[in-house]
């Protein structure tokens, strides 16, 4: 029998998932919506029930010629003539099923490793379920989560073998990262053959509608074929691809990030340092600044608290950080406030250079010209702008420094002054508390210095690490409001510096990045 992997729906009939739906209702609607291959998994019911379930979910999948294959229960696939059997590793061996069930039923395996994949094939298995790919409420054991790249190395690893079979990745694959799943796994020379699912479909409300749009998503994989053009997707898709590995090395270098920042934020930033994996010193002096610049790391200059000796020590030491070639991040904190901060601003920008410039919007306008603007405080005051306009705002601005703008906001901009993005993540918690932004550009001059080689990169990994964090306390139960909010969200930041550590990227799939097809600006 011909196996079409597409979509592979795994069935659970759990309460937690399948809710007060009955198995067989949602099975066919999954199967009229476009699942291409059927698991019935139980684990708790008694044989006699497994057989009867599995009969009626046979006649169900017949009539949409889609097989019916029995997890784990050799036994019961042969009493109700299935079409195939799954066993997982602690299962029967493929030796002994495959002379139980003869050589027409299908015998698929989950396998997690390559030796596993290897032996598998090798034994005759028709296919593979690799897995987990990542974790999922009903499995948390991430000892066994491979990641993306994990399936990659096994599909790389399975090529050349003599007997092809295709493949499926399982484990808390959904609509929202299937396509990520798929590019990002490709290996050399193969891909998955398709997804298998669970609450994808077993938990959707409609669960016809769910197996529709992820057989949409299965079959159009973004990034393999756009009429012969790269797909957009695959732009920022290479970008994510290597998000993770910045955020990883980090972790394993330990860059210094000299801070000469605020009054306010001191605390606050040297813990963020410390919990992205980075090494801060909070440093005010431009004396001392030529000594760290030496040692390899990265320097903010955050003109929040602007005291009357402020400006020659900004300016000694983003000089001394330029001579040796080190990244230094701006934050114009107040840049339209009063005629101090924008006569500070004027000059630092003319004697020093400043990899990554990072503000909120009305602070930008004025580092763009706008000397007459007048902000509240450190605020950026109601926007009266279109998001294109932020957009070229930050373009221009990145094109006429030669360097990397941030305009921070509810969606954040980003532009090398070629590329330019934007990204909707983040929690309304960070604008309800004191130095967001501030914070944020510690976490970019931290993954600028562990990563020289491409400075949108790095500051676009340092701005998903930082929102994502923040989405994720934001989900927590323990955040109350925005005084719990900020030791949840530093936790977060050390538990993604973890899964980065763990090279597990699932954190990434909530990465909500656009590129903006906005022209260069011409002359600046
Ligand atoms: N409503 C929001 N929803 C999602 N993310 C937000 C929101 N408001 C701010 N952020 C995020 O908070 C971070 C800081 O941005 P913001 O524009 O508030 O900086 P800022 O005004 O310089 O802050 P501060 O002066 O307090 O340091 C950015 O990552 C931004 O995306
Ligand atoms: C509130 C405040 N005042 C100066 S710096 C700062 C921190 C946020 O920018």
């Amino acid at each position: 029998m011909k196996i079409d992997c597409t979509l592979y729906l795994v069935t659970d009939s759990t309460p937690a998932i399948l809710g007060k739906n009955h198995l067989e209702d949602v099975v066919r609607a999954a199967v009229q919506g476009g699942v291409t291959l059927v698991q019935y998994r139980d684990k708790l019911s008694d044989t006699g029930d497994l057989i009867r379930t599995a009969q009626s979910l046979r006649t169900i999948c017949r009539q949409h010629s889609v097989p019916l294959i029995i997890n784990d229960r050799v036994d019961v696939a042969l009493a109700m003539d299935a079409d195939g059997v799954h066993l997982g590793q602690t299962d029967m061996d493929i030796i002994t099923a495959r002379q139980l069930v003869g050589s027409k039923m299908i015998i698929g395996v989950t396998v997690s490793s390559l030796v596993e994949a290897v032996t598998a094939v090798e034994a005759g298995a028709d296919y593979l379920g690799i897995g987990t790919v990542y974790t999922t409420p009903t499995k948390k054991d991430t000892k066994a989560i491979l990641g993306t790249a994990g399936v990659r190395d096994i599909l790389d690893g399975i090529t050349g073998l003599k007997k092809v079979v295709p493949t499926v990745a399982i484990g808390g694959i959904n609509a929202k990262n299937i396509q990520r799943v798929m590019f990002k796994s490709q290996g050399k020379r193969k891909r998955l053959d398709g997804v298998a699912v669970v609450s994808a479909i077993m938990a959707a409300e409609s669960p016809k509608a769910a197996a529709q749009a992820l057989r949409r998503l299965a079959t159009e994989p973004p990034g393999f074929i756009n009429g012969g053009r790269p797909h957009p997707f695959k732009e920022v898709d290479d970008l994510l691809r290597q998000a993770n590995n910045v955020i990883k090395d980090l972790g394993a270098k330990h860059p210094l990030c000299h801070n000469m920042t605020n009054l306010v934020v001191q605390n606050f930033a040297a813990n963020v340092a410390l919990s992205i994996g980075s090494s801060p010193i909070m440093a005010n002096n431009g004396d001392e600044a030529p000594e760290l610049a030496k040692l390899g790391g990265a320097l903010v200059i955050n003109m929040g608290s602007i005291t009357p000796e402020a400006r020659s020590n900004y300016v000694r030491a983003a000089q001394a950080y330029n001579a040796c070639g080190q990244p230094v991040l701006f934050d114009p904190v107040g840049a339209g406030a009063t005629k101090l901060r924008r006569d500070t601003v004027k000059s630092l920008m003319a004697e020093c250079y400043f990899e990554v410039i990072k503000g909120n919007e009305s602070e930008l306008i004025v580092l763009w010209g706008g000397l007459n603007t007048q902000q509240k405080g450190v605020d950026s005051g109601i926007s009266t702008s279109s998001d294109l306009d932020k957009a070229a705002l930050t373009m221009k601005l990145a094109a006429r420094e030669r360097n990397v703008v941030v305009l921070t906001g509810k969606t954040d901009y980003l532009s090398d002054g070629t590329r330019t993005y934007a990204i909707k993540n983040g929690s309304g918690y960070l604008g309800r508390i004191t130095g967001s932004g501030c914070t944020l550009g510690t976490t970019i001059a931290a993954c600028l210095a562990s990563h020289r080689e491409d400075k949108l990169l790095a500051t676009l990994s340092g701005i998903l690490m930082y929102e994502i964090a923040a989405e994720r306390a934001n989900l927590r139960d323990d955040v109350k409001g925005p005084g719990t909010f900020v030791p949840a969200f530093i936790d977060e930041l050390a538990n993604v510096a973890r899964l980065a550590h763990e090279l597990n990227d699932s954190w990434l799939d909530q990465a909500k990045v656009e590129r903006i097809g906005i022209r260069e600006p011409r002359s600046v």
